[in-house]
């Protein structure tokens, strides 16, 4: 079970480029509680990814206070990532690619240099869990987008973090294979439970996971709308075209629409005839 809350106070993040200053985050506040499953939604460049470089410890805060399990943030190996493009060496076979932060973890590496084997079991479980039973001994360039996407998932999960911090992990995949891995995220979720903070610009993606959604402005990025979501779990497909599921991304879409850039339908009809 993880113990790992996080907490921002009054945060502001500025990056320096060239003399000049951007300031991406104003004045954030978040109180997300142990095991929590959180998604934040906001316009493009309202500062949603430089969040997840202050809280893996890669970014100071400019002002405001945050602390992981109560301590400032640190990179270390307490925290899974995954990103958008899935990050597998090509050269190492899926298993070996999943058992990579196993190596380098300072909590597992003496014990699984020692005994690999409870790990090399779990890691095969969890692959076979998400579909990869026979594709485990494949490279990643003889996988398709999707497997790819949930080696990386079971990777990010392989050291039992604390944190598992997920930017757009589906964002480049097809609508369908992006709800079969919505499930198997959450099913992984469930069993380990960490901290969660997903990043996405999808609000299905975002209440049908999170426990609590948080809406963030145009940059600088605040917090507009912190959402909790009570549907009970595990959440399936079918949950997603209830009413009761599209009144809340439409209040969510509420919330977003008006920063998104106006499409002029008519006019582009009529300049495209
Ligand atoms: N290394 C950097 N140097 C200077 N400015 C940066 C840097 N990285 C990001 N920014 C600026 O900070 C703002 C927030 O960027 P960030 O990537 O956090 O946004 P985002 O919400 O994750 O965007 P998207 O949804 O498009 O991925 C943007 O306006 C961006 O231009």
């Amino acid at each position: 079970m993880s113990h790992t809350g996080i907490d921002l106070k009054g945060v502001t993040l500025r990056y320096t480029a060239k003399g000049q200053v951007v300031e991406a985050v104003r004045d954030v506040n978040m109180d997300i509680t142990p095991g929590e499953f959180v998604a934040i939604v906001g316009p493009s460049g309202c500062g949603k990814s430089t969040l997840l470089k202050l809280i893996s410890g890669l970014m100071p805060a400019a002002t405001g206070t945050a602390t992981v399990g109560g301590q400032a943030p640190r990179p270390s190996g307490q925290v899974g990532l995954a990103f958008q493009n899935p990050s597998l060496l090509l050269w190492r076979t899926v298993l070996q690619n999943v058992l990579l932060p196993l190596e380098v973890s300072p909590k597992h590496k003496a014990a699984y240099r020692r005994d690999p084997a409870p790990y090399m079991e779990r890691a095969k479980r969890m692959l076979g869990a998400v579909g990869l039973g026979d594709f485990m001994h494949k490279h990643p360039w003889e996988l398709s987008g999707g497997m790819q996407q949930r080696a990386n998932l079971v990777r990010a999960l392989i050291h039992q973090p604390e944190i598992l911090l997920l930017d757009e992990p589906f964002g480049a995949l097809d609508a369908f294979t992006r709800e079969e891995l919505w499930l198997a995220l959450q099913a992984l979720w469930m069993g380990a439970k960490p901290t969660v903070i997903l990043v996405t610009h999808d609000l299905r993606e975002a209440v049908l996971l999170a426990d609590t959604v948080y809406v963030m402005t145009p940059r600088p990025g605040r917090i507009d709308v912190q959402r909790h979501i009570d549907l009970p779990r595990p959440r399936t497909l079918e949950d997603t075209f209830t009413e009761t599921f599209s009144d809340i991304v439409h209040e969510l879409r509420g919330h977003i629409g008006g920063s998104r850039t106006r499409i002029r339908a008519e006019e582009l009809m009529e300049v495209a005839s």
